[in-house]
C-alpha cells in the first residue's frame, strides 16, 4: 500500500470545448488534511470531479486508493460533497440521510452521528428545503460522511459558514484526519490554508506549488500563506517573461 490515497499524472480536462486543467501532477497523502486552494474558476471542481471519477478527462491517470478513478469498488470508499447541494427539498434533514444511508449500505446509526458531527440535531426535523445555506451546506456535508469513507473529497465545504462553524468543522476535519481519513479539501479562502497539513495551490488551470503550509512560507520567505502565493505566482510570471 503506497502513503497516497489519489495520485494524478499528467491531468488534462476539457470543459466546453476548451482545455481548463493542464498537465496537473500531484500526490494526496494519506490521513492527512490537503487543501486544495485557487481562486474561482481555476479548475478546483474540475479536478475533484476527477478524482471522484465524474469527469471525462482528456489525459493522464488518476489512481484513487490503488484503483483508477471512477472505478465501482471506489464508490463506498469515497464521500463527496459537491459546491451546489443535491439533497430532496420536500423531506426533513434525518429522513434524506436515512434515504441515503439506505443507498450506501451504511449502518443506520450513522444517521445520528453524521447528523452530530455536523451539529445540525436541532434542525433534524426539518424540511430541508426551509434549511439556510450554512445549515444546507452541513447537511449536504453530513451526507458525504455516511459509511465512513476513507477519502472524503470536500467541495468548498465551509463557505457561507459563520467563522465560529467554520472553525467547528475544521476541527472535525482534523479529528476524522486523526483517526485515519484522508480529507482533500478545496477552497478559495487562503486564511483555511494554514489549517491543512499539505497544500495544492492551482491557477489557471494548473498546479503552482505544492508543500505543508510550513514548507511554502519558508520557501517564498512570505510570514503568511496569502503572501506566499502572490509571491509564487509573481515569481512564475517573472520566469515566463
Ligand atoms: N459545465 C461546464 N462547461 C463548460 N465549462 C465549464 C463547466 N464547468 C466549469 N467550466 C469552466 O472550467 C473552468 C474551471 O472551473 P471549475 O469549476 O473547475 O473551477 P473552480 O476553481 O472550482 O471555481 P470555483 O471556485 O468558482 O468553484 C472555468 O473556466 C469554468 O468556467
Amino acid at each position: 500500500m503506497t502513503n497516497s490515497a489519489v495520485t494524478v499524472g499528467g491531468l488534462v480536462v476539457r470543459r466546453g470545448g476548451r482545455e481548463v486543467v493542464h498537465d496537473v501532477s500531484f500526490a494526496v497523502p494519506r490521513g492527512q488534511v490537503t487543501g486544495l486552494l485557487g481562486p474561482s474558476g481555476c479548475g478546483k471542481t474540475t479536478v475533484l470531479r476527477s478524482i471522484v471519477g465524474v469527469q471525462i478527462v482528456a489525459g493522464g491517470q488518476v489512481h484513487v486508493l490503488g484503483r483508477p478513478a471512477g472505478s465501482p469498488e471506489l464508490r463506498r470508499k469515497i464521500g463527496y460533497a459537491t459546491q451546489n447541494p443535491a439533497i430532496y427539498a420536500d423531506l426533513t434533514v434525518a429522513e434524506a440521510l436515512r434515504y441515503f444511508a439506505a443507498i450506501l449500505r451504511a449502518p443506520k446509526s450513522d444517521v445520528d452521528r453524521v447528523i452530530a458531527e455536523v451539529d445540525l440535531g436541532a434542525e433534524a426535523g426539518s424540511l430541508v428545503g426551509n434549511l439556510s445555506g450554512g445549515e444546507l451546506s452541513r447537511a449536504n456535508l453530513a451526507i458525504a460522511l455516511l459509511g465512513t469513507p476513507e477519502l472524503l473529497v470536500l467541495d468548498e465545504p465551509t463557505v457561507g459558514l459563520d467563522p465560529v462553524l467554520r472553525d467547528s468543522l475544521w476541527e472535525l476535519f482534523r479529528t476524522l484526519a486523526a483517526r485515519g481519513t484522508t480529507l482533500l479539501v478545496s477552497s478559495h479562502v487562503m486564511d483555511e490554508a494554514a489549517r491543512c497539513d499539505q497544500l495544492l495551490l492551482m491557477r489557471e488551470g494548473r498546479v503552482l506549488a505544492t508543500g505543508s503550509p510550513s514548507a511554502l512560507r519558508e520557501r517564498t520567505g512570505s510570514a503568511d500563506l496569502e503572501q506566499a502565493f502572490l509571491r509564487l505566482i509573481r515569481d512564475k510570471e517573472a520566469a515566463h517573461s
